[in-house]
């Protein structure tokens, strides 16, 4: 598989299937609501936006980075995320970083976005495909954030080599200059489990794919099949 390691602000032009790395904290919270129940999650260009889909739609669940904002109803944390159900609700997240990536390539005909949580769901989603040539974005820090690096490079080899091990990407994820302001208390809107929740491997069994629907850029859980069903 060729793959290509991109920033944000380095795609020139949209590529037939992307990877979008966000670990912290974008991504690792979308999985999170998954698993809590959400039926999807609109991906807003700018918090007005949000807002907009919120006031359209008083139903769904609006959450965006940074510390809780009036109109929202939660924040881009998975330690706080757990614990809201979030049974067939439709939750609109807005993201300096993750959903910024997102809608950058919403164009690209395959958009799957990634984190360690859902790692080798996504590396064997890319396998059965047989993608031979996958984009990367590289979603913090100007394509430098090292725990989105780490986590890109490790999905892009289980692609191709399924007995790689994760330890050193983990390292690498942990060490990363978000970690660090996470658990400093320098970001906002942050639970103390946010960290080890970030760097929890294949933590979910599912993929996700994002496309457009009716100009909304929607993320959706994608069963993948197991090693075993093969
Ligand atoms: O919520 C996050 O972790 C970041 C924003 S900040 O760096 O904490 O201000 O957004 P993301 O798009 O999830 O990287
Ligand atoms: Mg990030």
């Amino acid at each position: 598989m060729d793959a290509r390691f991109l920033g944000i602000a380095e795609l020139a032009e949209a590529p037939s299937v992307a990877v979008v790395v966000d670990v912290m904290r974008a991504f690792t919270v979308a999985a999170w609501a998954f698993a809590q129940g959400a039926d999807k999650i609109v991906l807003a260009e700018s918090p007005d936006e949000a807002l907009a889909l919120k006031a359209r739609h008083p139903d769904w669940v609006a959450l965006k980075d940074g510390p809780p904002a009036p109109g929202f109803d939660t924040v881009n944390s998975p330690g706080l995320l757990r614990s809201i159900d979030l049974g067939g609700r439709t939750v609109v997240q807005k993201t300096t970083a993750g959903t910024v990536g997102a809608l950058a390539v919403k164009e690209a005909s395959l958009v799957l976005c990634a984190g360690f949580v859902v790692a080798e769901a996504t590396a064997r989603l890319l396998r059965t495909r047989a993608c031979d040539s996958v984009t990367f974005v590289v979603t913090g820090e100007d394509g430098q954030a090292d725990e989105d690096l780490a986590c890109a490079q490790y999905i892009a080899r289980r692609a191709s080599e399924a007995r790689t091990d994760a330890a050193e990407f983990l390292l690498r994820a942990g060490e990363s200059r978000a970690a660090a302001e996470l658990a400093k208390g320098v970001r906002q809107g942050v639970h103390p489990d946010d960290v080890a929740l970030c760097l929890e491997l294949d933590r979910f069994p599912f993929a996700m794919a994002a496309a457009l629907e009716d100009s909304l850029m929607v993320l959706r859980p994608c069963a993948v099949p197991s090693l075993t069903d093969k």
